[in-house]
């Protein structure tokens, strides 16, 4: 069993649990239903996009403890000042020590920019309650849905103004989407070992048609790599260990932005 396979299982009883507990009623009524979301594709095609999608992620089952002192409200401001193009946020307790309020924290802060939920969605529920707290967009991990539950959450996000990152590792990762004009990530990670692989992204990339929007994910901590991937069209960079690894994470992303401006 994969460490992807045991976060799916957790998973799948984690929501069945909420569910249980919290009528959808409860969620469609949170003054956060109300907004309109921002746009993740919008953002990262602004011609004076930075790209970076900077991530608040305290721990992880590949690093252990990256940073347990940060304050969402601080760092929030910190890559709002730094100009990222998105922030991604790790709503998962369990494996990543993120919470649902953190994002709800970051989204009262951040009016201007886009947020990811990041979390492992097995379950339309958590799509409500993505909107609920103030996301404007979900990932969904094609290695562990099947090709309907993608299209099918896929929908559900769009009929709720959402945006979805789709997310892959390999080309039958791929195969599973309806890729025209969705905005694609590769991880440049593998979820079952970990292995952190830049070629294989690239690689991957000239298999994702030109009306999507391409960005990789993972592994970056040097400005250099940005620069690399820009010539392979990639618009997106979500960056969390590099940022987050560091006592002021917004301004490790303001020095790293300004050098690749
Ligand atoms: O910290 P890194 O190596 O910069 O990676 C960020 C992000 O890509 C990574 O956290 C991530 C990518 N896909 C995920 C899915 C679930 C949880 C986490 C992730």
């Amino acid at each position: 069993m994969t460490i992807l396979d045991k976060i799916i299982a957790f998973k799948k009883k984690e929501v069945a649990k909420i569910k249980a507990d919290v009528p959808l009623q409860r969620l469609v009524e949170s003054p956060n239903f109300k907004r309109d979301p921002f746009s993740l594709r919008k953002s990262l095609l602004d011609p004076y996009s930075t790209g970076i999608i900077a991530e608040f992620k305290r721990q992880s089952p590949s690093k252990g403890i990256i940073n347990d002192t940060a304050k969402i409200e601080e760092v929030t401001e910190g890559y709002l000042n730094a100009d990222v193009a998105a922030q991604s946020i790790l709503t998962d307790t369990s494996f990543f020590g993120g919470t649902m309020v953190d994002l709800m924290q970051a989204r009262a802060i951040n009016t201007s920019k886009p947020i990811l939920r990041k979390d492992f969605i097995v379950d339309g529920f958590q799509i409500v309650e993505a909107k609920a707290i103030g996301a404007d967009v979900i990932l969904l991990i094609a290695a562990c849905l099947t090709k309907e539950e993608i299209k099918n959450y896929g929908q559900l996000a769009n009929d709720l103004g959402m945006e979805v990152l789709y997310e892959v590792h390999t080309k039958e990762d791929l195969d599973k989407i309806e890729l025209e004009n969705k905005v694609i990530g590769i991880n440049n990670r593998n979820l079952k070992t970990f292995e952190v692989d830049l070629e294989h992204s690239i690689a991957l990339a000239s298999q994702i048609p030109s009306s999507c929007v391409r960005v990789s994910e993972s592994g970056i901590s040097d400005p250099r790599i940005i620069t690399g991937l820009k010539e392979y069209d990639f618009k997106g960079f979500l960056i969390g260990e590099n940022f987050m690894k560091e006592e002021d994470p917004g301004l490790a992303c303001e020095e790293f932005i300004s050098q690749i401006r």
